[in-house]
């Protein structure tokens, strides 16, 4: 398919770009792309709700905490509620995973073939204290027959089989960046006219980059091979830059070049951040723009998901930091093995 031949002009409203897409797909009966609709239109009411928390009564702690035993901010909740109801009244959802609810959430549309992931509010540190902020999800068909609520095996699903995946950015402008598996497209929200226009066609990240973004915090308990690349980054003058929210960690090294990565640490044995709504979808992403993200040994789409918030080391960004971390993972645990 010759993408240049089918190129919208910057500037085109997300809706277009969604039905031009569509025509790629002969097939397609536009669920889909209802369902990206309206998590653009959840997206619209969350960023207006985050433009103006500090004049209303949603900044601060909710006063409950989420299954991860995270004290919830109100605004995680508000957001929670909206990206729920717009899936549950756009009827292409059958069941939703998402950070804030324990269980799956059946949404009653058993004639929904969809299955979406999400982290309705990213970077729950920095709402109060006015710092970018987003929201991340992915999309997956129901592997069960419709006609009945979605299953567990709907939800576990490895990140290969995601049909779509993408985030909100809430910055200094809103974006919404996704794909479907066609390249990574973003477009950028203009409240006055209540659309997104295409901003950010076909992106690209830079094979490799001189930014590492790692909360360095925590480094006493890094593996040998982590500590030894964070000191490569050093010895090389990389910059550090930590924003403290993931999806705007994720955009800037997206866009610039450079390594996010959240590894196993002493606090977070298992890493801190979630495989199905916050690796997974954001994998997807980079994998489309020439990145690469793994759990530091193995491609985060490949791993097999169990529970539906399980968490997962991740290392993710442009391709050959991601592999340069790797082999100092192999190297340094095949020098500690000489050792026993
Ligand atoms: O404070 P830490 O341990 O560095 O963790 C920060 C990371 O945790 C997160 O806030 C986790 O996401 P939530 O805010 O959605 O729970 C990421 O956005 C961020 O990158
Ligand atoms: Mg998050
Ligand atoms: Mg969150």
């Amino acid at each position: 398919m010759d993408h240049n031949k089918l190129a919208l002009p910057v500037g085109a409203t997300l809706d277009r770009f969604i039905m031009r897409k569509q025509e790629d797909f002969p097939y397609a009966t536009g669920e889909l792309s209802q369902l990206l609709r309206d998590i653009a239109l959840a997206a619209k009411i969350v960023n207006r709700e985050i433009n103006r928390s500090g004049l209303i009564d949603i900044a601060g702690a909710f006063g409950g905490q989420n299954v991860q035993g995270e004290d919830q901010q109100k605004l995680d909740v508000v957001a929670n509620i909206r990206f729920i109801r717009a899936l549950r009244n756009g009827g292409e959802v059958c069941t939703i995973i998402s950070e804030e609810d324990e269980d799956m959430i059946q949404t009653g549309n058993l004639q929904g073939k969809y299955v979406v992931a999400i982290d309705p509010l990213d970077g729950s540190s920095n709402i109060d204290v006015n710092v970018s902020i987003g929201t991340i999800f992915s999309i997956y068909r129901r592997v069960s027959a419709t006609g009945r609520e979605g299953t567990a095996a709907d939800c576990l699903q490895p990140g290969t089989h995601q049909v779509a995946a993408g985030y909100v950015i809430y910055g200094s402008s809103t974006m919404l960046v996704y794909t479907t598996g066609n390249g990574v497209n973003g477009f950028t929200y203009e409240p006055s006219l209540g659309e997104f226009f295409l901003s950010h066609p076909s992106i690209q990240t830079p094979a490799t980059g001189t930014v590492y973004s790692v909360n360095e915090g925590s480094s006493e308990s890094f593996e040998p091979g982590v500590a030894a690349f964070v000191r490569q980054c050093k010895e090389r003058n990389f910059s550090a830059r930590y924003i403290g929210s993931l999806v705007a960690d994720f955009h800037r090294n997206l866009l610039k070049g450079g390594i996010y990565f959240y590894p196993a640490t002493a606090k977070s044995p298992t890493g801190k951040l979630r495989l199905m709504y916050e690796c997974n979808p954001l994998a997807f992403i980079v994998e489309q723009a020439g990145g690469k993200s793994s759990n530091g040994s193995r491609r985060t789409m490949e791993i097999e998901p169990k529970l539906l918030h399980e968490r997962c080391p991740v290392f993710i960004g442009s391709k050959e930091l991601v592999e340069q971390v790797e082999q100092f993972i192999v190297r340094e645990s095949a020098a500690a093995a000489t050792l026993l």
